[in-house]
């Protein structure tokens, strides 16, 4: 356990709508952070990653979306975990680290020690316990979760050189053109406040620097088109990289599992990530498949309570059923996200995909992608209220909403 004079703060940065463009069509209904994986929103993993923070006072997701959007779930969450969970909207984008600088008083107020800063974005085990006593050992202000990950992905990310021994962070590149390392920031941070300070240099040195090119007028447009707006302050290039080898950051590597949540593709490989976590911490969300009236389950399932499945269907594995769904008999699911009140009828098969909302498969119909997660066609989506007719196979394709297939598609965007 931690000293009394400990308290600590979460912030979940959860971006804004134009961040979730590459997850269309699902993000047309429901802002990233709350798209369902493993059967609860993309950031409750986080939050509930919090609640083995010794000591934490306040959990503070910031972002730019309307806040009506977020207000049902901040206080179910609240109420749930016993730790005040609050969101903060900023009136427009002011980048990573600007962001958590526009809140830096309502932060503050809560005197905290330390500061976890968590990526919406990712799906991991969130070591956040095993991190904060490594970052207290480590003495800077600063503690990145990194991975190794392919040299073939690396460019994707920040890519970073660690001390072998002392772990400091030595270098950092975000997104490189040319390979770096393959070790990379995972978008989980834990800082002291004293991050703010930092946050503050780089607007005095831009000042400062903007005072410079006022000798040069031609200079300063020049400069002035290319430039980012004033307050927006990146944590990876304005932060980490100008701070890598000054001993004030540090690194802390994990060895289970980390993806990154950008696109559909992926959010179904995490919600199969998450369902195998249950295992070891939330066993009870698992569906059993035990009892003579109940559908056969293999492999990582869960089902919502309020779902009803046909006790002749055989599921799993990596399925996440949402609420009110009901499905049919004889149905086959392999791989896939099952999302509200959709209806799945009699010896249908869904295999690597996402069913939106209120979305019907018709009888004997086929829903399949190929299961490359990774690629652009690599599982079958169908947006919301998306009616596949009888006998239908539609494989490998995008179907956004309100659309009525009546004949097969394979390999299409059906706009
Ligand atoms: N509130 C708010 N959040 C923001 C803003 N801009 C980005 N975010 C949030 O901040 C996080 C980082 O987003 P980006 O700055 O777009 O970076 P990225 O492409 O996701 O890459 C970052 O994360 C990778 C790990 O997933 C890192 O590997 C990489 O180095 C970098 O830090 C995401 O959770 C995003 O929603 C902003 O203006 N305001």
């Amino acid at each position: 356990m931690g000293s009394s004079e400990e308290r600590v703060v979460a912030v979940i940065m959860v971006g804004g709508p134009t961040k979730g463009t590459r997850f269309r069509p699902l993000s047309l209904n429901v802002p990233k952070p709350l798209f369902p994986l493993a059967g609860q929103p993309m950031v409750h993993h986080p939050i509930s990653a919090c609640r083995n923070i010794p000591n934490l006072v306040q959990i503070y997701l910031i972002g730019f979306y309307e806040e009506r959007e977020f207000a049902l779930y901040v206080s179910s969450i609240s109420h749930e975990l016993r730790v005040p969970v609050r969101y903060l909207r900023e009136d427009k984008p002011h980048g990573s680290a600007g962001g958590l600088y526009s809140f830096r008083d309502h932060i503050m107020e809560e005197s905290p020690s330390h500061i976890v800063l968590l990526n919406c974005d990712v799906c991991c085990s969130f070591p956040l316990e095993a991190m904060l006593g490594a970052h207290k050992s480590y003495g800077g202000i600063g503690t990145i979760l990194v991975i190794k990950v392919s040299a073939e992905s690396a460019s994707q990310f920040g890519e970073l050189v660690a001390d072998l021994e002392t772990k400091e962070l030595l270098h950092y590149t975000e997104k490189p053109e040319t390979f770096v390392s393959n070790l990379i920031n995972c978008g989980v941070y834990i800082f002291t406040p004293e991050i703010f300070s930092a946050i503050e240099d780089v607007f005095k040195q831009r000042k400062e620097r903007a005072n410079l090119r006022r000798v040069s007028s031609f200079e300063a447009l020049l400069s002035a088109t290319k430039a980012l707006p004033a307050d927006f302050v990146r944590l990876d290039q304005d932060i980490l990289s100008p701070l890598a080898g000054k001993k004030q950051l540090y690194t802390f590597e994990t060895l289970d599992f980390w993806e990154q949540i950008k696109t559909p593709g992926m959010s179904l490989r995490c919600s199969g990530l998450y369902l195998s976590q249950y295992r070891h911490t939330s066993p009870q969300l698992l569906a059993s498949g035990d009892g003579t009236k109940k559908a056969t389950i293999t492999g990582d399932v869960y089902i919502h309570p309020s779902a009803k499945v046909h006790p002749s269907a055989k599921i799993g594995p990596n399925v996440s059923i949402s609420a009110n769904a009901r499905i049919g008999a004889g149905v086959r699911l392999i791989s896939c996200i099952i999302l509200d009140d959709v209806e799945i009828m009699e010896n249908a098969v869904v295999i690597h995909s996402i069913v939106g909302w209120k979305s019907t498969i018709g009888k004997w119909s086929r829903v399949q992608g190929e299961g490359d997660y990774n690629a652009k066609l690599g599982i079958t989506i169908l947006g919301e209220a998306v009616d596949v007719e009888d006998e239908v196979v539609v494989i490998n394709s995008v179907v956004l909403p309100n659309k009525t297939l009546t004949v097969s598609v394979q390999e299409e965007i059906i706009l």
